[in-house]
């Protein structure tokens, strides 16, 4: 390993296993017409596929009539407007507004649009008053990360508009923002998997909320897997690369048009983990005493949400893979992509069997990454503070 100055040798071991529908557009000629559809014609709309799937596809074949949809049941069931019949073809009228009507196609769209992130972004900024320097996402179960900020000003998720919201049991799902360390910060406290059903570009689209805010820097951390064997419970993996195991699938946040305002077509991803930063994180480590359970190394990101195979855990290794999880690569890749500087680490929250055994020990479940996060918070916040606290002296 280059570049690092682990003294306990006992870090990074590379390589070896040691160390959107339309509305009746066409196809559909059950006695409606989607253009005839106003909100004063018809209150109610019909939501099966026939009205209401890609295309009107007309399949249901049980709804005769507008008249019988404005009476609200064709068959005693109840009738409502959809997102893709009310997002139509923009013929249709109906009560809701300009405004709910665009954040419905958002909610419903993978990407998000310049405007919209500005959006969000000028109502954080706004809100708290502040420009936020340093961007933290905290990890299954290391929420109190962002309870040690001062001053906070609380946006829970559900009330800025057009966010996702988090599902995640130990993600709290609320942006938090003010001073940590004399630094302005703004910290989520409950990310987004792609395993909660959003696209990759939905769950790191705060990132470039963040970026919109002001932010320069992203502290991205993490609940993970130790596949290296070196690895104990409870130690901290400083990221220095990873492998996108989703991109290897052809799944990237960067998918779609590029906006060049975000960053380039084609980012280039070498030296993606910000070197001064691991070193400044080692050192602090050291003048805390637990060098020994830092170490430096590599983490992928699966799909999830179930854990890994054996299988899986061995061909991981066998590509250099120290940890396992089933987040912050891909918000790595959009944070990069727009030149923000990263420092992320894992926090080993369970060992990874790479043999097979009977032992029920080797299953890794979520209780017992809480239980491990829970243990650690406070050797996790004290290395994010002192780190925040250089940052912000260096630049003072
Ligand atoms: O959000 P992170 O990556 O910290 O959460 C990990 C991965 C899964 O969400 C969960 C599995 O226990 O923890
Ligand atoms: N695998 C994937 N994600 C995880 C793990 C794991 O073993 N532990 C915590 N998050």
């Amino acid at each position: 390993m280059t570049g690092y100055k682990v003294a306990n040798g006992n870090g990074h071991s590379n390589g070896n296993g040691n160390t959107k529908g339309t509305n009746g557009t066409n196809g559909h000629s059950n006695g409606h017409k989607s253009a005839d559809y106003t909100a004063q014609e018809n209150p109610t709309m019909c939501s099966r596929d026939c009205c209401s799937g890609p295309g009107g596809s007309n399949r249901g074949n049980t709804c005769s009539d507008k008249k019988g949809a404005k009476a609200g049941s064709l068959t005693g069931e109840k009738i409502i407007p959809t997102p893709q019949s009310l997002l139509g073809n923009g013929k249709i009228q109906c009560e809701l507004t300009h405004e709910e009507l665009r954040a419905l196609r958002v909610l419903n769209e993978d990407t998000y649009p310049y405007e919209v992130i500005e959006e969000i972004a000028d109502f954080i900024t706004k809100g708290s008053g502040m420009r936020p320097k340093i961007g933290i996402i905290c990890g299954s179960g290391l929420g109190s990360l962002a309870d040690m900020i001062q001053d906070p000003k609380i946006f829970e998720y559900e009330k800025i508009p057009n966010f996702p919201v988090s599902t995640v049991e130990g993600h709290a799902g609320r942006l938090v923002v003010g001073t940590l360390e004399g630094a302005t910060v703004m910290a989520m406290q409950g990310r987004f998997h792609f395993y909660e059903g959003y696209p990759l570009a939905k769950c790191s689209m705060p990132v470039r909320v963040m970026k919109l805010c002001g932010v320069e820097y992203l502290f991205a951390t993490n609940a993970a897997g130790g596949i290296n064997p070196r690895f104990a419970v409870g130690d901290i993996m400083l990221m220095h690369d990873h492998v996108n195991m989703l991109g290897f699938a052809g799944n990237s946040p960067l998918q779609g048009p590029n906006d060049p305002r975000f960053g380039p077509r084609f980012p280039a991803l070498v030296n993606s983990y910000n070197k001064d930063l691991i070193n400044k994180a080692i050192e602090i480590a050291k003048a805390m005493g637990i060098e020994s359970n830092i170490h430096v190394g590599v983490y992928s990101c699966l799909g999830g949400p179930n854990y890994e195979t054996i299988a899986e855990l061995k061909a991981l290794r066998m590509m250099g893979v120290d940890a396992v999880g089933m987040s912050t690569v891909h918000e790595v890749i959009t944070a990069r992509h727009c030149d923000m500087k990263v420092f992320a680490f894992s926090l080993i929250t369970n060992k990874c069997a790479t043999e097979y055994s009977d032992k029920k020990d080797d299953e890794a479940n979520h209780d017992e990454v809480m239980a491990v996060a829970k243990n650690r918070q406070k050797a996790c916040c004290e290395l994010v503070s002192r780190l925040i606290r250089e940052i912000h002296l260096a630049s003072a």
